[in-house]
């Protein structure tokens, strides 16, 4: 029997860099959590410690930082590709470089310098590049985007078994935090303004559809960024059921016609899926 190495991939996770731009007395912020992993021709490292191939995850987090500096953060996706076309175009050893970003956003209070976080969402890319020559992929999303309907939504005609005890409902509280994630075409969009319409979708979708269950919720919001934006080609969403119990009040004289509600927060049921056009290249490896 031989051993042998297989796959493999290392760098600096969870670089946290903010990035203040200033004009004059105006700021702008960009608060980031940047995570490079790379991979390539790293078996004499594994194999005999041989560290010629190591670009040290030190100077990856240095790279964060002096980019930062250098060429200022623009769109998440693109100071992705920067980073990952750098580290793959410039270590031999490097074949590929894996690049994500989590975007925490600020708001302005008043004034020049004054922010505000911008509630739980966060907005992620996630980029793979074989080099600027080579395959790259573009993934843009976001995740705890928290959304809730207290109306519209039923769950009913499910099947049922000797444990079943659900009751069908025909009007409750529908509450999910959505992850997203969608999948470009091509490297080169306006990511600014993808993101935004995408968001808009997901959130015109959540709100316009009169549910039957999350599932049809989650497949109705995938469909609609894919029906309005033709620069993406495939949408993940994962999506927990935040259920909310209605209260028995009867112990105490009351009916509850819909207004008082428990918000549990576990278990959730998790609701997850994948909608693609039907042109759509296949691509796993642009997820991993
Ligand atoms: O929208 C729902 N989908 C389910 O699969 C499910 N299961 C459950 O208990 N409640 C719900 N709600």
């Amino acid at each position: 029997m031989a051993i042998v190495l297989g796959p493999n991939r290392y760098g600096k996770a969870e670089t946290r860099v903010v990035r203040v731009t200033r004009d004059g007395g105006t700021h702008q912020i960009k608060d980031l959590n940047v995570s490079v992993a790379l991979s390539g021709d790293m078996e004499r490292v594994h194999l005999v410690g041989d560290n010629t191939a190591v670009l040290p995850t030190d100077s990856q987090k240095n790279t964060v930082f002096a980019f930062a500096k250098k060429y200022g953060i623009g769109e998440i996706e693109e100071f992705a590709l920067l980073l990952a076309r750098h580290f793959a175009d410039s270590q031999p050893a490097v074949a590929h470089a894996r690049v994500e970003i989590e975007e925490y956003g600020w708001s302005r209070i008043s004034g020049g310098h004054s922010f505000v976080r911008s509630g739980t969402e966060v907005r992620t890319a996630l980029v793979h590049s074989d080099g600027s020559d080579g395959p790259e992929s573009v993934v843009s999303g976001l995740k705890d985007l928290v959304v809730l309907n207290s109306t519209g939504s039923e769950f009913h005609g499910f099947a049922q078994d000797e444990y079943t005890t659900l009751e069908p409902t025909d009007d409750r509280i529908l509450a999910t935090a959505v992850t997203a994630t969608w999948r470009h075409r091509g490297t080169g969009a306006d990511f600014a303004s993808s993101y935004a319409e995408a968001r808009r979708c997901l959130l015109e979708a959540f709100a316009g559809t009169h549910s039957l269950s999350l599932q049809q919720t989650l497949y109705a919001m995938g469909r609609r960024v894919l029906e309005e934006r033709p620069e993406l080609c495939e949408v993940r969403l994962a999506m927990p059921n935040k259920h909310h119990f209605l209260v028995d009040l009867s112990p105490f004289g009351m009916d509850n016609d819909n207004e008082v509600y428990f918000a549990a927060d576990r278990p959730y049921g998790l609701i997850e899926g994948t909608v693609l056009a039907s042109d759509a290249p296949a691509a796993p490896a642009a997820w991993a």
